[in-house]
């Protein structure tokens, strides 16, 4: 399971973001108080490792202009947050997070995307509410988990649940991890550890179920 940290507006939170063990972060390129310029993307990109990739969230933008923010910033994938269609995606040059509300996820089926991203319908933006939905809708949803994104609301103290009950293949995290609307490094820090924690804990209570249903 891995961690996207959303919504880095400044190297100094990328850098908090990467020590404490995020395996993506996001840059909100879309109508948000986290919006941020393609060259202030750039620079702050140029100093993160490759491990850690890039991911830029768009809302309702022109493909073309989506395709050349990509390449000047070096992102590893566009996440879309509004209501792009599947031909506005094949044009794209990069993998695709798709971002679905949990009040819509009746048109992911088809869509051409690598991931899909279930968030909290929209409030004032298309995303980063900070408010998390009812978990246990996704239970009646065909999904593969293997390209599930769990999104909306997520904190150090309901992360652990969240797990338990959806269990994604990634989790997206913004405004539990702020403190003011800052990025809090102390909050990404507990936040990681806390959900690697957890993820840890469901992987070995999965194998001690599998030990025991074979015996
Ligand atoms: O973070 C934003 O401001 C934002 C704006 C527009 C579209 C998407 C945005 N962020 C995404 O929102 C979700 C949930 O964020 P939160 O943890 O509830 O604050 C996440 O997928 C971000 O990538």
């Amino acid at each position: 399971m891995q961690v996207k940290i959303c919504g880095i507006k400044s190297l100094d939170a990328a850098m908090s973001a990467v020590e404490a063990g995020a395996d993506l972060i996001g840059f909100v390129f879309a109508d948000s108080k986290r919006r941020i310029s393609p060259s202030q993307a750039k620079q702050i990109a140029d100093h993160i490792p490759s491990a850690v990739k890039k991911v830029g969230v768009f809302v309702n933008e022109d493909a073309k202009k989506m395709t050349e923010i990509a390449e000047y910033v070096g992102l590893d994938f566009i996440q879309l947050h509004g209501d792009e269609t599947p031909e506005d995606a094949m044009t794209l040059n990069r993998p695709i997070i798709k971002a679905f509300s949990i009040d819509g996820i009746f048109e992911i089926e088809s869509y051409p995307c690598d991931y899909y991203l279930i968030d909290s319908p929209s409030g004032r933006y298309r995303g980063g509410t900070g408010l998390p939905f009812n978990w246990e809708k996704l239970h009646h949803t065909p999904l593969n988990k293997d390209q599930l994104i769990l999104a909306g609301g997520l904190n150090e103290e309901n992360v652990a649940e969240a797990i338990a009950i959806v269990k994604p293949a990634l989790l997206d995290v913004s405004s539990g991890v702020e403190t003011n609307g800052e990025k809090d490094p102390e909050k990404m820090r507990s936040f990681v550890k806390e959900a690697k924690r957890a993820f840890q804990q469901l992987k070995e209570s999965e194998g001690n179920d599998n030990i025991y249903t074979t015996k």
